[in-house]
């Protein structure tokens, strides 16, 4: 694997490769790799002649007040993961050879990007729709992958691609969980002991709206309130959002009806935010 830090080294290095036809699946990430990360590397192997990761803590998604500065970072260690993952490019930029000047263009979707975690990010959306652009007007792509633990972050990308007519096939990879079902995550490490232990209740919040959806529960506010209070019985969770939405558009929904309807969850560990999600009521899914 080779790690090229310059956009001009990118271009050049993958040029060849272009012209002999070969496919580029590109992984964007922000570093601190585990195994989530690990299994849109595997699904880019397999789908791709080249794979192309890139690191990149983008400063344009990170509000004033987030965690920048301390976002976990061990630059060796994501390496020797990705050569063992079979990457043979690593794009790893630093802010001025991706931002050389202050970025005055800004890609924005801006109704799916004002909701949910939007709303308590402002501006973040942008800022991932900016760099990702980006990223794939740099590396031209045949295939970009993204997780599901980010939904909305994924859907979106997809709405962007879509509307800009970017020429690459949006992947979507379902979440990997640690064994007691917590979705993995960059910001797992900044949890302490009794905040890991007690974030296993995320993941079975969204079992618990699963069970009182297939208990019958059809109203979406009477579902959200009572996840909530699921969450706010454990007392180092703050449940910041917890929402039931068309899973295309992310639109608020009334009732529960034929159709899967997806749950968001963005909860609180101290200044440790967690986002879950799950698409629930494919089994009552008209035939
Ligand atoms: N558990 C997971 N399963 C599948 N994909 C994941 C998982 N966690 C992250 N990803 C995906 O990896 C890509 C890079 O994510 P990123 O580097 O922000 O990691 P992260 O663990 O989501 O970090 P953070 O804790 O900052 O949210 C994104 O597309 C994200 O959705
Ligand atoms: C897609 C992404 C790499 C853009 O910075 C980031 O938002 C992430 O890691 O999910
Ligand atoms: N994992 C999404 C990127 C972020 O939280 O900034």
């Amino acid at each position: 694997m080779q790690t090229i830090t310059t956009i001009a080294g990118l271009r050049a290095a993958l040029a060849p490769h272009r012209a002999a036809g070969k496919s580029i699946g590109l992984v964007p990430t922000m570093g601190y790799l585990h195994i989530g990360h690990m299994e849109l590397v595997r699904r880019a192997r397999a789908e791709n002649d080249l794979v192309v990761a890139s690191i990149f803590v983008n400063p344009l998604q990170f509000g004033a007040s987030e965690d920048l500065g301390r976002y976990p970072r061990d630059l060796p260690r994501d390496q020797a993961m990705l050569e063992q993952g079979g990457v043979d490019f690593l794009f790893a930029p630093g802010v001025g050879d991706m931002y050389p000047r202050p970025m005055e263009t800004v890609v924005d979707v801006p109704t799916l990007g004002s909701k949910l975690e939007g709303e308590v990010r402002p501006g973040h959306f942008a800022g991932v729709c900016t760099v990702v652009t980006k990223l794939f007007n740099i590396v031209g792509p045949n295939r970009g992958y993204f997780g599901e633990k980010d939904y909305q972050q994924l859907a979106i990308i997809r709405r962007m691609a879509e509307d800009l007519a970017q020429p690459v096939e949006v992947i979507g990879v379902p979440t990997v969980r640690e064994p007691d079902g917590l979705a993995c995550s960059s910001r797992n490490v900044y949890l302490s002991p009794e905040q890991r232990a007690a974030a296993v209740i995320v993941p079975r919040a969204l079992d618990e709206a699963a069970r009182l959806i297939a208990g019958g529960e059809k109203d979406a506010g009477r579902i959200e309130a009572a996840v909530r209070a699921f969450v706010s019985a454990e007392p180092l969770a703050v449940p910041e959002v917890v929402a039931l939405r068309d899973p295309e558009t992310l639109a608020e929904i009334a009732e529960v009806g034929d159709e899967p309807v997806l749950l968001l969850l963005f909860i609180r560990f101290g200044s440790t935010k967690l986002l879950d999600n799950r698409v629930i009521g494919t089994n009552t899914v008209k035939q």
